[in-house]
C-alpha cells in the first residue's frame, strides 16, 4: 500500500489525569480540519516528565477517556503503553504501534507545551524524521523557533483553550465544581469515585 493510500491516524499521547475539554476540542479540531481520519488517545501510565507525581491508576484514567469519547466514532482510546516498559518513551510506543498497525500512517498530535519540551525526549531526531506532527497552540507557551525548521511540523491554527488537568484536580481538591470543564459522564464518574475529592 503506498503512503498516499494509507489511513492517517492522529495520536494524542497524554497522562489524561483527568481528560478534559481541552484534549477533546484539540482532538475534534484535528479530525475536522486536517486530513486525519481518526484520533487515538494514547493513555500513558507513566510519563517520563511526571515521575514521582501522584497519578490516578492508569485503568481509571483510561475509563474516564472511554466515557468522554464513547459517542464519537472518530475518536478512540489506546492502552498500548500499559504493556510497555516504564516510564513510557513515546518513541518505543510509536515503534510498537507501527508493528501492530502497518496499514496506518500515524501523525503525532500535541499542544504547544509538549512541543516546547520535545527537544529533551528520547530519540527526538528520529521521531521528527519519521513522523508528521500537528501542534495545537497552548496559552502561555511560545512555539519554539526551531519548529519553523522542521518541514514535517504543522502548527494548526485553532482557538486556544486555557484549561489543564492541573486546574481540574485543584478545583476538586478545593471542593469546587468542574462542570463543563469535562464531559458530564466524566464528571459523574469522578464524583461517584471521589477522585481528587477534598476529604
Ligand atoms: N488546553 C490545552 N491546549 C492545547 N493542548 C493541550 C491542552 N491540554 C492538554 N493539551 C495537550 O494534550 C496532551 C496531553 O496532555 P496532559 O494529559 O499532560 O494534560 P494537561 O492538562 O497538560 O495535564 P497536567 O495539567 O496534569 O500537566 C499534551 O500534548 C498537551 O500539550
Ligand atoms: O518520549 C519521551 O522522552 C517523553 C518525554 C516526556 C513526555 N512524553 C510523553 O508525552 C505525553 C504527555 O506527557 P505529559 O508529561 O505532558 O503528561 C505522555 O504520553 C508522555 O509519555 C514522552
Amino acid at each position: 500500500m503506498s503512503s498516499s493510500e494509507q489511513k492517517r491516524v492522529g495520536l494524542l499521547f497524554g497522562s489524561f489525569n483527568p481528560i478534559h475539554i481541552g484534549h477533546l476540542i484539540l482532538a475534534q479540531h484535528m479530525v475536522t480540519h486536517t486530513d486525519l481520519a481518526e484520533v487515538w488517545f494514547v493513555v500513558s501510565p507513566q510519563s517520563p516528565y511526571k515521575v514521582g507525581q501522584q497519578l490516578l491508576p492508569e485503568q481509571d484514567r483510561l475509563a474516564l477517556v472511554e466515557a468522554a469519547i464513547a459517542d464519537n466514532p472518530q475518536l478512540r482510546t489506546s492502552s498500548v503503553e500499559f504493556q510497555l516498559p516504564r516510564p513510557n518513551y513515546t518513541v518505543a510506543t510509536l515503534d510498537e504501534l507501527g508493528r501492530q498497525y502497518p496499514q496506518y500512517q500515524f501523525v503525532l498530535l500535541m499542544g504547544g507545551d509538549n512541543l516546547a519540551g520535545l527537544a529533551g525526549w528520547k530519540d527526538t531526531a528520529r521521531i521528527q524524521q519519521e513522523f508528521d506532527m500537528y501542534v495545537y497552540p497552548r496559552p502561555g507557551y511560545e512555539m519554539p523557533v526551531e519548529a519553523a525548521n522542521n518541514p514535517r511540523l504543522r502548527i494548526v491554527e485553532a482557538p486556544p483553550l486555557d484549561i489543564s488537568a492541573t486546574f481540574i484536580r485543584e478545583s476538586l481538591h478545593a471542593g469546587k465544581s468542574i462542570r463543563y470543564l469535562v464531559p458530564e459522564a466524566v464528571e459523574q464518574q469522578i464524583e461517584a469515585n471521589r477522585y481528587w475529592a477534598s476529604q
